[in-house]
């Protein structure tokens, strides 16, 4: 199942620069694994925000939910989802 998610990223204005290193490169770290294994498809930052549009690529919305708990970042961020379904004039073989 394909999702598109919005995740905007609301660090703390007095959090540890250190902390916030870390968290980041947590994310990073993570964020590269799912994109190698297929289940983070796409990854954009939407310019001028401190904020992405992805699309996943998971078996359910449970298993979206999941995912999007283990990133570090999780929580300080606001996150939105729309489900995402093949449109009929679409000359993409991949969309499902
Ligand atoms: O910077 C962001 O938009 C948050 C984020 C998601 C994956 C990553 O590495 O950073």
């Amino acid at each position: 199942m394909l999702f598109h998610v919005k995740m905007t990223v609301k660090l703390p204005a007095d959090m540890d620069p250190a902390v916030a290193t870390k968290l980041k490169a947590d994310e990073k770290e993570l964020a590269q694994r799912l994109q190698r294994e297929g289940q983070w498809r796409h990854l954009w930052r939407i310019a001028g925000h401190y904020a992405n549009y992805s699309v996943f690529d998971v078996p359910s919305v449970e298993a979206l939910h999941d995912t999007l708990m283990l990133l570090p970042l999780f929580p300080y961020m606001e996150i939105e989802i729309d489900g995402l379904c093949r449109h009929p004039s679409s000359i993409h073989t991949d969309d499902r």
